[in-house]
């Protein structure tokens, strides 16, 4: 794995969860090194976003344990260290009266009115996360004006402006176009490389996504694989076929237009977290 004496950002103990009666996530392993870029894959249905709850704090396991930076989960304060962009951030419409900046602005203090105290210093950290997103020429431009990738960017460089260190991404490229697909990990990737950011992008397409990855985790209900993307091409077939069946090939497909039906509804999380 890469910077395999790295602290762990994230681990997960023998986590299980249940809605009701019905068990979603059973006795989950896992460890996340920072600098890692995990793809973490699984099917509709599998648990993903219940599992993104559970790292967020807002659910709680009924078994095992989660520690971020070392710390439990639930005594975890220290939220401006992650951040967290969902698959609906980029619902915006074209009528939305903010400007991209102001939008990343709001990373920084969650509020509109507060734009004009901002200080010098905090327009400077604006600028940057827009920078590192590569959409400074949209800086002055209305977001709901943007196509759903280039929002989508907007969102990760709201998360970015207070600097954390570990970034989950749920479902970013829902929405977004395939052609600018590519783009937006290369994006990532750049970020994971340059900046050393921790990133865990869930997913249940997996086509071009592994390829940007250091580490995949698939998960369908039982962590069915967790590794370094080399083990996980070896043994990449064998793991589909437990998560997805036999005759299943939809996610080999890597400039997929096709995104699975994605209707049913999440909580929107709000973004960021901090
Ligand atoms: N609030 C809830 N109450 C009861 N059951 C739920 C709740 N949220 C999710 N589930 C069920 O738990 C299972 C896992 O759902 P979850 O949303 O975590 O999966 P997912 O992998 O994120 O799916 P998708 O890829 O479709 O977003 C599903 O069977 C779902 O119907």
């Amino acid at each position: 794995m890469k910077n395999s004496a790295a602290p762990y950002v994230l681990e997960v103990k023998n986590v299980s969860f249940s809605y009701g009666k019905q068990m979603v996530l059973e006795d989950i392993n896992m460890q996340v090194r920072k600098g890692s870029f995990l793809g973490l894959v699984g099917p509709n249905g599998s648990g993903k976003s219940t599992f993104m709850k559970l790292l967020l704090g807002l659910l709680k396991a009924d078994k095992g344990n989660i520690e971020l930076f070392g710390s439990p989960v639930q005594s975890f304060r220290d939220w401006s260290r992650i951040g967290f962009v969902s698959q609906k951030a980029n619902s915006f419409n074209s009528g939305f009266p903010a400007t991209v900046f102001e939008v990343v602005a709001m990373g920084l203090y969650g509020k509109v009115g507060l734009f004009r105290f901002l200080k010098k210093e905090h327009k400077k950290k604006i600028k940057e996360a827009i920078g590192q997103v590569g959409m400074e020429q949209y800086m002055h431009k209305n977001i709901g004006r943007l196509s759903g990738g280039q929002q989508q960017r907007v969102f990760i460089a709201r998360a970015l402006v207070s600097e954390p260190e570990l970034l989950i991404l749920d479902e970013p490229t829902v929405g977004v176009d395939a052609d600018s697909v590519r783009n937006f990990y290369d994006m990532l990737k750049e970020l994971n490389d340059k900046k050393n950011i921790t990133l865990i992008l869930v997913t249940h397409d997996i086509g071009a996504m592994s390829e940007y990855v250091t580490d995949v985790a698939c998960l369908n209900k039982c962590l069915h694989f967790h590794g370094n993307k080399n083990d996980f091409e070896v043994n990449r077939e064998e793991m589909m076929t437990a998560m997805y069946g036999h005759n299943v090939n939809v996610i080999e497909h890597n400039h997929s237009h096709d995104h699975h039906d994605h209707s049913h509804d999440h909580d929107d999380l709000g973004g960021v977290r901090s």
